[in-house]
């Protein structure tokens, strides 16, 4: 970015970083025009999304020499590494990849299974075992594991139908002897025993049940833009809207440690993209819904004289259902574009990413054949392009054309790219920047030492921004430093309660960031400002309040004079509430003073 910066000559740099809404097409053509006779930018292009350079495509010898190393802690005893081992190996093994004849991402499974087992995590190597028999039916020690995990979690007749399996599958003659033997006594317990069965936790994205039961409304108001009103009063701690994001992006920070599709912490098992090394995922369905692609088993190498193997698909696919995922007929594949080892999704801003999930997602609904496409879609977004810095301007210039470039590069759909698509995704990226929500979750830390926990623990609890996303009707709620309603997410679906009552034809508005009470009103109209690009016209920076001025206020040293004395900064900031603002009282002290009213 800062190379193809640094390479725009002055007088065009002027043009673009002064230019407003209107300009937008001349610019955009102007700039595209001069990088398209520049060597560099082809070559930065081609090294961002083009797939044979990427460095996130799969590669079987890292893979290897992975699970090599994987291999060796496991002997050794140091499962935490060798589980991180099998991980990093199952994102670059390539689907179809074999090792010793057998398929490698099943083995990786397998070894996975192991370490899981060896740490009692017995849900996560069950899973794994189910992902390893998916992928290849006939490997008899996926079956054994399965079954010997089976048998911990007394789940006795699958136990007893993996371990036959295994036995049957099972080349070596002392093999097949050890299965038997084991199978024998499971058989005697089992008589002993009653079947317990194993509860699969399904993911369930439909996180909540609770629906919203009040009628919402947009409404122009005069100082800030549309906004939301309620039609009725709405008790406290009511739900009022709940949604969807339109597209959403993980942020960079959480890559590795929480699923890119639904946000939550990963688990110990966690499944990769099957056709890029980026991606991490809780479950087959999140895989499957971000837009992996489907399995291609082996094929299932049968014995005619093996009546185990007649009902064997069915058995697989009876264990493996919560790992297949349909979309439904709208459904947008969000990953797909970004895959195949490109890598400029690791390497451009989040919320340029967040920009081509949204343009991908309408060309997907609209189709791209005419000169103009639609790149917006629906969205009907505010935004502040006439507000943000020259920098800034020439920066969504350049990311906005890069962006396009590398889109029609790696997904391979023939974009129109010209003055006027490059400055619809100017103002998407500034569209964003306005209405992008950060998704966030809390996480708690334990510094305690376990064995003194009374004495010398500590807890902190940290928010932590998982994710960008974007939510049509969510980002039509305004901003107020003294909220009425909160938000918060369950997975990616975005909740919003009220936190008092509220009368009928109230605005309903959240907090961006700070709120009154916490950080004093020059502050967050600064960070208001310089975050947002809009100077907050709530009622708790227009009108006087206690919060507002304890913060910073002494009393005066006067004895008799009942004013509250401000520094000069705060003293400006509470002259420019422009209601309520009560005279300066007369005091013979010099410093500012506030009468506040009895
Ligand atoms: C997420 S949008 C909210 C919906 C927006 N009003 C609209 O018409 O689409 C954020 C923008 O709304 C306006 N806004 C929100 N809260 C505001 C406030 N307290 N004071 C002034 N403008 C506000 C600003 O223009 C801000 O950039």
């Amino acid at each position: 970015m800062e190379k193809l910066k640094s390479l725009v000559p002055n007088n065009l740099k002027q043009m673009v970083a002064h230019s407003t809404p209107d300009d937008l097409p001349l610019t955009s053509s102007s700039l595209l025009d001069f990088f398209l006779n520049l060597q560099q930018f082809h070559q930065i292009v081609r090294d961002l999304a083009g797939q044979e350079s990427g460095l996130c495509a799969k590669n079987i010898d890292s893979a290897l020499e992975l699970k090599q190393k994987g291999n060796q802690y496991y002997l050794s005893g140091d499962y935490i590494h060798a589980l991180s081992c099998y991980t990093k190996a199952l994102r670059v093994a390539p689907m179809d990849a074999n090792d010793k004849d057998r398929n490698l991402v099943a083995t990786l499974y397998v070894n996975r299974a192991s370490v899981s087992q060896k740490r009692d995590h017995l849900v996560e190597c069950l899973r794994d075992c189910n992902r390893a028999v998916q992928i290849c039916p006939s490997y008899a020690k996926a079956w054994y594991r399965r079954g010997k995990v089976n048998v911990s979690l007394e789940n006795h007749d699958d136990a007893v139908h993996d371990l036959t399996i295994a036995k049957n599958r099972e080349s070596s003659l002392a093999g097949k002897k050890q299965i038997e033997s084991e199978l024998k006594i499971i058989l005697d317990q089992s008589n002993r025993t009653s079947n317990k069965v194993v509860q699969h936790t399904k993911n369930n994205l439909r996180v909540s049940e609770e629906s919203v039961q009040v009628q919402l409304q947009c409404v122009t108001t005069p100082d800030k833009g549309r906004g939301i009103t309620s039609q009725y009063d709405i008790p406290e701690g009511s739900l009022v809207h709940s949604e969807e994001p339109y597209a959403v992006t993980i942020s960079k920070h959480c890559r590795e440690t929480h699923c890119h599709y639904c946000l939550n912490e990963l688990p110990a098992d966690a499944i990769p993209c099957t056709s890029c090394s980026i991606p991490l995922y809780c479950s087959h369905r999140c895989r499957g819904q971000a837009g992996g692609q489907v399995f291609k088993n082996c094929p299932m190498e049968r014995n005619i004289n093996d009546s185990v193997f007649d009902n064997l698909e069915e058995y697989i696919s009876q264990i493996t259902l919560d790992n297949d995922f349909y979309p439904e007929d709208e459904h947008i594949f969000e990953h797909k574009h970004e895959c195949k080892g490109v890598h400029w999704p690791v390497i451009l801003p989040s919320d340029v990413v967040l920009a081509g999930r949204v343009v991908v997602k309408s060309v997907q609904k609209n189709g791209v054949s005419t000169d103009v496409p639609n790149l917006l879609g629906k969205l009907e977004l505010s935004h502040n392009y006439s507000q943000v810095s020259p920098e800034s301007k020439l920066e969504s210039h350049i990311y906005a054309i890069v962006l396009l470039y590398c889109l029609q590069h790696s997904y391979g759909f023939e974009l129109p790219i010209n003055g006027a698509s490059v400055s619809q995704v100017v103002i998407l990226i500034s569209q964003i920047r306005v209405n992008s929500l950060a998704i966030v979750r809390m996480n708690s830390n334990n510094y305690g030492l376990s064995d003194h926990v009374s004495s010398g623990s500590t807890c902190t609890v940290e928010q932590v921004r998982v994710g960008l996303a974007i939510y049509t009707a969510g980002s039509l709620f305004n901003h107020s430093c003294l909220p009425n309603i909160h938000a918060y997410f369950l997975s990616r679906t975005l909740m919003i309660r009220t936190t008092e009552f509220v009368p009928s034809g109230y605005s309903l508005e959240l907090s961006y960031g700070p709120q009154v009470g916490q950080w004093d009103c020059k502050d967050r109209l600064k960070f208001l400002e310089d975050e947002y690009s809009f100077r907050c016209q709530c009622s708790g920076c227009s009108e006087l309040n206690t919060s507002d001025l304890v913060i910073n206020a002494f009393c005066c040293v006067d004895p008799n004079c009942p004013g509250v004395v401000l520094d000069n900064s705060l003293l400006n900031c509470e002259k420019q509430k422009r209601k309520h603002l009560p005279a300066v009282p007369q005091c013979s002290s010099s410093a500012p003073h506030l009468q506040w009213a009895p």
